[in-house]
């Protein structure tokens, strides 16, 4: 395998179908069986260029064929020796397939950045990698860092303060997975968190009302809801209805983002994530519109990519 170029199909290999480890219709994977998917299986799958390739490709594919026009991606750099990919060359392909996608399909209306993420069980070592990478690709679509990883790894956290503090200091913008677990909602670790300075909030699930007081003190905080994902998880009770995007999204201090989360494990595109809010909380057509809108005030892609979609969503 260490010997294929990227565009060279890869070796067959001993792993099981994917349509019969993760089967069309089967969503419901929770935080415990959810993060093993992706280090017994999934990085096994995806395990050298070809596959790199080809997964980001059909991810680009399928948000542009969903009528999405501004994407923001977020990976953990992995490195794969076998197949002699470092974690700088990871990164690399995924921005040339962004390239490339922007580069030829010529309708293609959809623009693609790059978040890069800490891992909760890396090292601070680690940290400071994902963070030099950052450094090092954001003239080329990285714009971000973001903190991610199974919530129940609480023990490591304050390591990485030094590092979120520099990517601040350098104007890198900040996502947090934040409060996605009971674990991880203590009063403690969320005061952490929010002492990094994030722009946006992923999840935000169990937050007791000091913290949610704090969060809508913000003014202007991004809040990356997961309707989808929170619910076939089971992270949150009482099923669609009962998600906190009930509570949230006529908040004015705070900015609603519809995102979704692993769309090829919970099988919802970001279009079904509208109809969702728009089937359980009935938000009209000019709601939805204007939730639509508001999201681009957080985005990370800069002023001019800010305009574009203003005048790509003021079309009515
Ligand atoms: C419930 N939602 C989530 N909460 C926390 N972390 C998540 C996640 N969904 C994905 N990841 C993180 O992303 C990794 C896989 O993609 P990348 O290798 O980064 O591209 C997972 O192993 C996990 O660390």
């Amino acid at each position: 395998m260490g010997s294929q170029t990227p565009n060279q199909h890869p070796l067959p290999t001993l792993l099981p179908d994917p349509l019969i480890e993760m089967p069309e219709g089967k969503h419901d994977y929770d935080l415990k069986t959810f993060f093993p998917l992706f280090s017994s299986y999934i990085y096994t799958l995806v395990s050298d260029p070809w596959a790199l390739r080809y997964t980001t490709s059909a991810v680009l594919n399928d948000f542009e064929a969903d009528g999405v026009v501004y994407l923001e991606l977020r990976t953990t750099p992995r490195a794969i020796p076998a197949a002699g990919i470092t974690k700088e060359t990871y990164v690399r392909t995924i921005l040339d397939c962004i390239a490339e996608h922007e580069a030829s399909a010529w309708e293609s209306k959809l623009k693609t950045k790059l978040i890069l993420s800490v891992d909760r069980r890396n090292t601070l070592a680690q940290a400071e990698e994902v963070l030099e990478l950052c450094r090092k690709f954001r003239g080329e679509g990285v714009v971000g860092i973001d903190l991610c990883g199974d919530p129940a790894c609480v023990d490591n956290l304050g390591t990485f303060t030094p590092v979120f503090q520099r990517a601040k200091q350098e104007g890198l913008k900040i996502t947090l997975h934040f409060a996605e677990a009971e674990v991880s909602g203590t009063e403690e670790e969320l005061e952490l968190l929010l002492s990094w300075g994030p722009e946006r909030l992923g999840h935000v699930i169990h937050l007791r009302d000091g913290i949610k007081r704090k969060v809508i003190e913000q003014k202007g905080m991004g809040l990356e809801l997961c309707l989808s994902c929170n619910v076939h998880a089971g992270m949150v009770c009482g099923g669609f209805e009962g998600h906190h995007f009930g509570e949230w999204w006529k908040v004015e201090e705070a900015v609603v983002v519809l995102s979704t989360d692993d769309v090829g494990i919970f099988g919802s595109p970001l279009s079904n994530e509208y109809a969702l809010v728009t089937q359980h909380f009935g938000l009209s057509r000019q709601e939805i519109c204007d939730l639509a809108k508001r999201g681009i005030n957080v985005i990370f892609g800069g002023e001019t990519e800010k305009k574009r979609l203003r005048r790509i969503m003021w079309t009515e």
